[in-house]
C-alpha cells in the first residue's frame, strides 16, 4: 500500500485560479519525498488537498489507505502537518505548547509526559522547555512546530517549506531531525524551494510547475538527465557584450555537440556530455578570440542545472534560492 496515492488531482479555486491542474503522486510508506516548485507553482494547494483541508475539484486521494473525501477525519488523525505559518503559541512554553497539541490530538494522559519529553529531546528544546517561546529564534520556533506536528506519532508527516527564512546552520539542524523522523519509519512529504535541501534529504522528488508535475525521480536520476558535466568559465570584468560574444562562441563551436550555454554575471556555463573531455579546447578557442579567462571549473550537474534543463529558468522567483543553494554546496 502506498502511504499517499493521489490520482489526477485538480484544484480550481472559486475565483477560477487553476492552482493544481493534474497531479498524480504514488508515495510508498517510509519514503522521504520532496515536492519542489517556485512560488505559486501549486505546492501548498496540493498539500492542503492531501491533508483534506481542501476538497479536490477533480481526481482522487488516498492517505494511509483512507479516502480523503469520505474518510477525511481518519486521514487527519493519521497525519502530522507542519504548515508554513507557525502554529505555536508564543505566550506558552515549549512544554505547554506540546502538551496543548497532545490534548488537541487526543494523546492519552498517561502517554503525554513521556511523549512531551521525547519530542522536546528530539528537537533539542529540553533545556528551554519551560521558557516562553516568544523570545525564541526562528529556528527554535520551527523546531517546536515540528514537535507539535508529531505528538500523535503519525505515520506520515507533511512539512510545508519548513526551513524557509532560516539561516544555513538552523536549517542544517532541522535536516537532522527530519532524517531522524524518517529513520524512525515515518513517511515524509516535504515541500521546499531549496534545491540543496531536496538533494540532501529526499529519496525521490517531483517538480511541479503551473499546477502540473513536470519531472519525477531520485535526485541522482534527475541529475543524470542533464548528462555530462557543467563547465564554468569566468572572465575579467566582463560586460554584457563580452558575455554574449563568449556565449555565441561556445554555442556555435564544433567542440561540443549540442551544448546548452548560458551567461552568468562573471562568464558562461556550458552543459554538455563532452564538458570534461573537451573543456580545455573551448578555453583555447576563447583565448584565441581575445578573451582573458580568470576562472575555470568543471563540476557534476546539480539540481539547479536540472531545473534549468526542465523549466528553462530554474526556480526563479523563489526567494529561498540564495547563494547557499545547491550550486554552491554540491559543486566540486
Ligand atoms: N485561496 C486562494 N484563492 C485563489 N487563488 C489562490 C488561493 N491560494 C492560492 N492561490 C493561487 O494558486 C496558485 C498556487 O498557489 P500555492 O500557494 O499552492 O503555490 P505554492 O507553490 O505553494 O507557492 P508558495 O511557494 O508561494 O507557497 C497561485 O497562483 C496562487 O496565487
Amino acid at each position: 500500500m502506498n502511504a499517499i496515492d493521489a490520482q489526477h488531482v485538480q484544484l480550481t479555486y472559486s475565483d477560477g485560479t487553476e492552482a493544481v491542474r493534474d497531479v498524480t503522486l504514488e508515495i510508498p510508506e517510509g519514503e522521504f519525498f520532496g515536492f519542489l516548485g517556485a512560488n505559486g507553482a501549486g505546492k501548498t494547494t496540493t498539500i492542503k488537498v492531501l491533508t483534506t483541508l481542501l476538497k479536490p475539484t477533480g481526481g482522487s486521494v488516498t492517505v494511509n489507505g483512507y479516502d480523503a473525501e469520505t474518510e477525511s477525519r481518519a486521514v487527519r488523525e493519521s497525519i502530522g502537518y507542519m504548515a508554513q505559518e507557525t502554529s505555536i503559541d508564543p505566550e506558552l512554553t515549549p512544554r505547554e505548547n506540546v502538551r496543548f497539541a497532545c490534548e488537541a490530538y487526543g494523546v492519552s494522559p498517561t502517554d503525554r509526559g513521556d511523549r512531551i519529553d521525547d519530542l522536546l529531546d528530539l528537537v533539542d528544546l529540553a533545556d528551554v522547555a519551560d521558557k516562553r517561546a516568544k523570545d525564541f529564534s526562528g529556528g527554535m520556533k520551527k523546531r517546536l512546530d515540528v514537535a507539535t506536528a508529531l505528538v500523535h506519532e503519525p505515520p506520515i508527516v507533511f512539512l510545508d517549506e519548513p526551513t524557509t527564512g532560516l539561516d544555513p546552520k538552523a536549517r542544517n539542524r532541522l535536516w537532522d531531525y527530519f532524517r531522524e523522523i524518517n529513520d524512525r519509519g515515518t513517511t515524509v512529504f516535504l515541500t521546499t524551494q531549496y534545491l540543496e535541501e531536496a538533494d540532501h534529504l529526499c529519496d525521490r522528488i517531483s517538480v511541479i510547475r503551473g499546477g502540473t508535475i513536470v519531472a519525477s525521480g531520485s535526485p541522482a536520476e534527475l541529475k543524470s538527465r542533464v548528462g555530462g558535466a557543467v563547465l564554468e568559465i569566468e572572465f575579467e570584468d566582463p560586460d554584457a557584450e563580452t558575455l554574449e560574444r563568449a556565449r555565441e562562441i561556445a554555442a556555435e563551436s564544433k567542440i561540443f555537440d549540442g551544448a546548452a550555454v548560458e551567461t552568468t554575471d562573471e562568464g558562461i556555463t556550458v552543459r554538455s556530455a563532452e564538458a570534461r573531455r573537451r573543456g580545455t579546447d573551448l578555453l583555447v578557442a576563447l583565448s584565441e578570440a581575445g578573451f582573458t579567462v580568470v576562472g575555470f571549473n568543471v563540476r557534476d550537474p546539480t539540481l539547479d542545472d536540472v531545473f534549468l534543463e526542465i523549466t528553462g529558468d530554474g526556480l526563479d522567483g523563489a526567494d529561498g534560492k540564495g547563494e547557499d543553494s545547491a550550486v554552491a554546496e554540491v559543486a566540486e
